[in-house]
């Protein structure tokens, strides 16, 4: 069976997404194939970080131990593990379970969405100031439903007015989900309601990390 290098595992209320609020069970898995200039678990992505090898059963008795219905994946990266595919896989055999997966918008995404019961994605296009934008696999828009998330990371007005220009030209509201969210830290939140209302931007969610709000921004494991 396929190993899995899980850097941390806990329940917590998902702070972000379209089950914000909800209770979660959060699976963080070890790496990236990005270095984005904000990234808050940078430290998951170091060659030397711990890790916890578990195998797709062990991933699945410790959700199910937690008896939360929500699973969040993310990482790190966790379309890079070379097995996900089984764990999701397996994931989906369980109807009781709601299972998200937190990805970097870099990675095609085409496989997972045509599996029996997929994931709910929330997928970010990373802005310019990420310094990620030209890893951007724009073809995997096409596969995001309604249930799915396209998610903004913005910490510049030009890091706005990209995600505006996007969002219009591929006619992403109605298609899924659209959120805009903050660099925690980088910019005033009423700065993005104000863009927003500038631009009439209906159907648009701004999310805020409620976990930041909650904990300690720094604390792991919440
Ligand atoms: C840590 S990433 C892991 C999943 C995947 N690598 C990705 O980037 O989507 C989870 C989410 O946190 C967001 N994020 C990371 N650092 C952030 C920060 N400093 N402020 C706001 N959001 C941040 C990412 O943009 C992404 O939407
Ligand atoms: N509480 C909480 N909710 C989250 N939603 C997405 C997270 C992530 O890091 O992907 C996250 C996280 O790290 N903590
Ligand atoms: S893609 Fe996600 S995990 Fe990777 S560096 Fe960017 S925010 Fe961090
Ligand atoms: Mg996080």
């Amino acid at each position: 069976m396929a190993q899995y290098k899980v850097v941390e595992r806990f329940v917590s209320i998902n702070g972000e997404g379209p089950s914000a609020g909800q209770l979660a069970v959060f699976i963080r898995f070890k790496g990236c194939n990005l270095a984005c200039s904000y990234c808050d678990t940078a430290w998951a992505n170091t060659e030397n970080a711990a890790f916890t090898s578990m195998s797709e059963d062990d991933i699945y008795r410790y959700i199910k131990e937690t008896a939360i219905k929500n699973v969040t994946l993310t990482g790190g990266e966790p379309l890079l593990q070379p097995a996900i595919i089984d764990l999701l896989k397996l994931l989906a055999t369980d109807e009781a379970l709601h299972v998200e997966i937190e990805t970097n918008g870099s990675i095609d995404i085409t496989p997972y969405t045509l599996m029996y019961n997929p994931p709910v994605f929330t997928m970010d296009y990373k802005l310019p100031g990420s310094l990620m934008e030209s890893s951007m696999l724009v073809s995997n828009f096409e596969r995001l439903t309604q249930k799915d998330t396209l998610k903004f990371v913005i910490g510049s007005l030009e890091d706005f007015n990209v995600a505006r220009d996007i969002i219009h030209r591929h006619a992403l509201v109605g298609k899924c989900n659209v959120y805009l969210s903050a660099v925690f830290g980088q910019i005033r939140l009423e700065e993005i309601v104000e863009l927003m209302k500038d631009h009439h931007m209906n159907g648009v969610n701004l999310q805020l990390q409620m976990h930041k709000i909650i904990w300690d921004p720094n604390e792991k494991g919440v």
